[in-house]
């Protein structure tokens, strides 16, 4: 078993900052359970309404608690007019993060948490819109339609697919789609995380909390990895070329996007199981470029640096296959993220105390102020 990362140095690194019951990220260099349960065996036998509901409401649910959870975000789907005006504005090259960031501060106007009680019903209601909130605007602003806003879709990753293309989804990539939202779901204090948390340690809003959380998302350091890690793998168009510029881009420092890890330090555990489905929808396409090229990456970033792809390198090539425009890579962590994110912050309002650690100053020595004229 490996052992688990030397924890040190700069941005907070090995500081326990608070406690959770939520998840357990790399305990033994490598592994992530949410409240108990691996997230390999999540993904492989749940979904994802079903680990959503474990993260809000703290246990999974039975059959009829899945489906009456089902039938309360469908009804929940469609978006508030006001909305749908307000994400017609928005340029069509702004990117998509930005959007995300927007809607969820205007619905935070539209239909405000006025009391901590509503807090489960207000992210359900997020949970249920986030997919329309990113649909809507990209197909107004790219195709030129006001889309539907609700569909038929029993899934939210389902959901997500139709109102993109307009269709029903293949069941390939509904469940693709599903495992993808689980191991996005949650991850301790990662910044995004630990941003919504000092957030909610001020005894803000909820929707304040996911509006600063996915400011923190959008960076390429974190969430925005998954992006960049296609824009690297699409310029090339063999293995043999992807290695012999990895090595000319190692050799220069640069930072491979969707490789390492702040904690784990072998592997991480969701690598494997977006790899193997990134690997189903190649063969279902026929991919002869893209699979291989990220596993040239791969091993050259293994062999040179002993670094491994974390859980955005090859779900890359996985949304690419079906279909999703690059853009929209880092907003779909988000509609997954929310869950991780408003359970941190349920979970911070229950026993909280402001987040307000100290700086160590490295400034100059107490001075005299010398007033302008003097200067
Ligand atoms: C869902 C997620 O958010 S997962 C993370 C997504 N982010 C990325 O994929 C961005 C690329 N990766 C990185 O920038 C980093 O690995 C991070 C931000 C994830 C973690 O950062 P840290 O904890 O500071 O990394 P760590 O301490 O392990 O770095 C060790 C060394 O490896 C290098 N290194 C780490 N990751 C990479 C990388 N992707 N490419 C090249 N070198 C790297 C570091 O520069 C450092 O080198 P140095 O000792 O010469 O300074
Ligand atoms: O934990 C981290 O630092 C980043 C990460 O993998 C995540 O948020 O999923």
């Amino acid at each position: 078993m490996a052992e688990a990362k030397v924890l040190s140095g700069a941005g907070l690194r090995g500081q326990v900052a608070g406690q959770t019951a939520l998840s357990t990220v790399g305990q033994a260099g490598a592994g992530l359970t949410y409240r108990g349960y691996d997230v390999r065996d999540l993904a492989a036998g749940a979904e994802f309404e079903e680990v959503a509901y474990l993260l809000l409401y703290g246990e999974l649910p039975s059959k009829a608690e899945l489906a009456d959870y089902k039938r309360k975000l469908k009804g929940l789907r469609d978006l508030p007019q006001a909305l749908k005006e307000v994400l017609e504005r928005i340029p069509r090259d702004a990117h998509p993060m930005d959007v995300m960031r927007t809607g969820c501060s205007v619905l935070g106007t539209l239909e405000p948490e006025l009391t901590f009680e509503a807090q489960r019903d207000k992210t359900d209601r997020l949970l249920a819109l986030f997919p329309a909130v990113m649909c809507y605007w990209y197909r107004f602003t790219h195709d030129g339609v006001r889309i539907d806003c609700t569909s038929d879709e029993d899934t939210l990753g389902g959901h997500f697919l139709h109102l993109l293309h307009g269709k029903k989804p293949s069941e390939l990539h509904v469940k693709v789609m599903n495992v993808s939202l689980i191991l996005y779901a949650e991850h301790e204090f990662n910044a995004s995380t630990f941003t919504a948390r000092v957030c909610a340690s001020t005894l803000s809003d909820l929707y304040s909390c996911v509006t600063a959380a996915i400011g923190s998302l959008r960076g390429p350091l974190h969430g925005g990895a998954n992006e960049a890690a296609m824009e690297l793998i699409e310029r090339f168009q063999s293995p043999q070329e992807a290695t012999a510029e990895l090595l000319r881009m190692l050799e220069r420092k640069d930072k491979i996007m969707g490789f390492g890890h702040a904690i784990y330090k072998e592997s991480d555990p969701r690598n494997e199981v977006i790899k193997g489905w990134s690997k189903q929808l190649a063969d279902e396409v026929g991919d002869k470029v893209l699979y291989p090229v990220s596993e040239a990456i791969d091993k050259t970033m293994w062999e040179q640096k002993r670094l491994f792809p974390n859980a955005d390198f090859y779900h890359a090539s996985a949304y690419h296959f079906m279909g999703i425009p690059t853009k929209l890579f880092t907003p779909i962590f988000v509609c997954s993220r929310l869950t991780g994110w408003a359970a941190h912050v349920f979970e911070q309002r229950a026993n909280n105390r402001i987040i307000r650690p100290s700086a160590e100053y490295v400034g100059v020595e107490q001075r005299q102020f010398v007033p302008i004229e003097q200067r």
